[in-house]
């Protein structure tokens, strides 16, 4: 559960700690709405990402499916700052053809997504929730994001994109399956 008063005051006190008013004009919601931005972008801590494939159906396609480019905005829990980028998510359904809905690969990715993180895990419980749900033959994720404590602050190093991918399945045992996986990943850019 989220509890909005309680991060009113931590905002309240953080604006205080580094000798802002918060009590002037501009600063005087900021805190109710800074708490409501937190709820928002860490709405996947108070949901089950399971839930969000709880819905498949079968389709008898045994081959790729992927989706590229899903829009991904995370928060590194290191700084709490946002790192983003663009999440590629695919799978090859089992003998059954057991598939889910296109959307609900960009709903795993946010719900993996909106909570602190760091980007290896986000990348592996994606694939992981997709291999238990689906049981599928494979799956493949890759995201490339760029942190903002590595652009903004830090070492300041703006534009750097970290790359990470998880495999599992017939991803990991069969080189040709990841290629061809990779190569239509690369064909985007
Ligand atoms: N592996 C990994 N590291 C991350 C991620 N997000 C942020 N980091 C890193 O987490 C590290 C935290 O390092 P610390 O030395 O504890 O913190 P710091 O003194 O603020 O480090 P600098 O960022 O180097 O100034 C930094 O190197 C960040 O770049 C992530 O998703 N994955
Ligand atoms: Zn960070």
């Amino acid at each position: 559960m989220f509890d909005q008063e309680r991060a009113e005051a931590a905002v309240r006190e953080l604006l205080l700690a580094c000798g802002e008013d918060p009590d002037r004009d501009g600063l005087a919601d900021t805190p109710a709405r800074v708490a409501r931005a937190y709820r928002e972008m860490f709405a996947g801590l108070y949901m089950d990402p399971h839930s969000v494939l709880a819905k498949t159906f079968d389709e008898s396609h045994e081959e790729l499916v992927l989706v590229t480019d899903i829009p991904m905005y995370s928060v590194c829990e290191h700084h709490i700052l946002p790192f983003h980028g663009v999440a590629h998510v695919g799978y090859i359904p089992n003998e059954h053809g057991k598939v889910t809905g296109l959307s609900k690969l960009a709903r795993l990715v946010d719900a993996y997504a909106k909570r602190p993180q760091v980007q290896e895990r986000l990348t592996s419980q994606v694939a992981d929730a997709l291999m238990q749900t689906l049981e599928p033959r494979g799956v493949i994720v890759v995201i490339e994001a760029e942190h903002l404590c590595m652009s903004m602050r830090g070492i300041r190093k703006a534009g750097a994109s970290t790359t990470t991918s998880a495999v599992r399945g017939q991803f990991k045992t069969s080189a040709s399956s990841r290629a061809e996986a990779l190569d239509l990943i690369k064909a985007r850019r």
